[in-house]
């Protein structure tokens, strides 16, 4: 059988961060974040070439172990065929190891961006296959959930298949991110977490992140309360005790913080008018920011 064909211009796929869990919502929970990757893919005559800039131009691999070509060989794959050749141009800006959702965002751009250069790509491949493909790379389904839709997303695990649906969050949200200069990776995060936790524990979690739900969606006057954990941020601790520490110093003030994904950025979520001295409050050795949230998740763009 003859593979796919290609279409002869590039795409352009942007990409945004994530911020998994929330605090209550381990694997589940995931909120799209106004800081995004850019990827020109074009199908070429022979070979790979890729060009990096941003995060990870001086480390990341220039050949098929790279994480984008990964997903989109694999991608190729279920879609009928690989191309001949590749270009890539990748402009990075989410910083990786850090718990917002760097290596989700390269999964779902790959994904995205086959599809779009394979001609019939859509047809074939749609978007609740996208979701399982994305899980099936990542691991868990939170982040690549939240990438590929946007919004704030609740992913769940049916019969082995991830399944997601997408909320928009209050508008009044404000994220701001404390990002640290150590990597912490997401395996080593996940690592120290133990195989069974107290009744007790699962039961406050099941009641936060239902919470969380009319939280994040309707009444941000409940962040606090609803974004209180005892799933995943304490196991990890020893991975990243500043971050811990930041977090409970945040909450003790009032103000709804928590390990960003697998950590060790620390997210706290505020109104528009205290995010500016929120972002004050870390202090040395943190890169502060306050974000956007970001409506459309992973997205063909014109070129440039
Ligand atoms: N844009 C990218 N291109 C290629 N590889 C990437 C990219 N972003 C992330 N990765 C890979 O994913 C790793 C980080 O993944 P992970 O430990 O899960 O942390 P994160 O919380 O940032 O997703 C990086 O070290 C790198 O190997
Ligand atoms: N639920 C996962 C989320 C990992 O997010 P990342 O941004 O750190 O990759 C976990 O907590 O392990």
């Amino acid at each position: 059988m003859a593979g796919p064909a290609f279409r002869a211009a590039a795409v352009r796929v942007r990409t945004p961060a994530t911020s998994a869990n929330l605090g209550p919502g381990f694997d589940a929970l995931g909120l799209s974040l106004g800081l995004y990757d850019d990827v020109v893919v074009r199908v070429a005559e022979s070979g790979l070439h890729i060009d990096i800039a941003g995060e990870g131009a001086d480390s990341l691999p220039r050949d098929e172990a790279h994480l984008l070509v990964r997903s989109l060989r694999t991608t190729f794959d279920l879609l009928g065929g690989q191309p001949r050749g590749l270009e890539l141009v990748c402009a990075n800006r989410i910083p990786h190891a850090r718990g917002l959702g760097s290596s989700a965002a390269a999964i779902c751009a790959g994904i995205v961006a086959a599809r779009a250069v394979t001609i019939g790509g859509a047809e074939r491949l749609d978007d609740a296959a996208m979701l399982e493909l994305a899980t099936e790379l990542e691991g868990h389904p939170d982040n690549v959930a939240a990438c590929l839709l946007g919004g704030f997303t609740l992913a769940w695990m049916d019969a082995g298949a991830a399944r997601a649906i997408r909320m928009d969050p209050a508008d009044s949200i404000v994220p701001v991110v404390f990002v640290p200069s150590r990597p912490v990776s997401t395996e080593t995060a996940r690592g120290l977490l133990p195989r069974t936790v107290p009744h007790v524990d699962a039961a406050a979690n099941a009641g936060r992140a239902a919470l969380l739900v009319e939280a994040m969606t309707r009444r941000p006057e409940l962040l606090l309360a609803a974004t209180e954990d005892r799933l995943h941020q304490e196991y990890r601790a020893p991975a990243m005790p500043e971050s811990v520490a930041l977090m409970q110093r945040l909450r003790a003030d009032g103000i709804a913080a928590v390990v960003s994904g697998a950590g060790p950025t620390v997210l706290a979520l505020v109104e528009d008018s205290a995010a500016d001295k929120v972002a004050r409050l870390a202090g040395e050795g943190w890169a502060a920011n306050r974000l956007a949230l970001d409506a459309g998740g992973t997205s063909v763009l014109p070129l440039a």
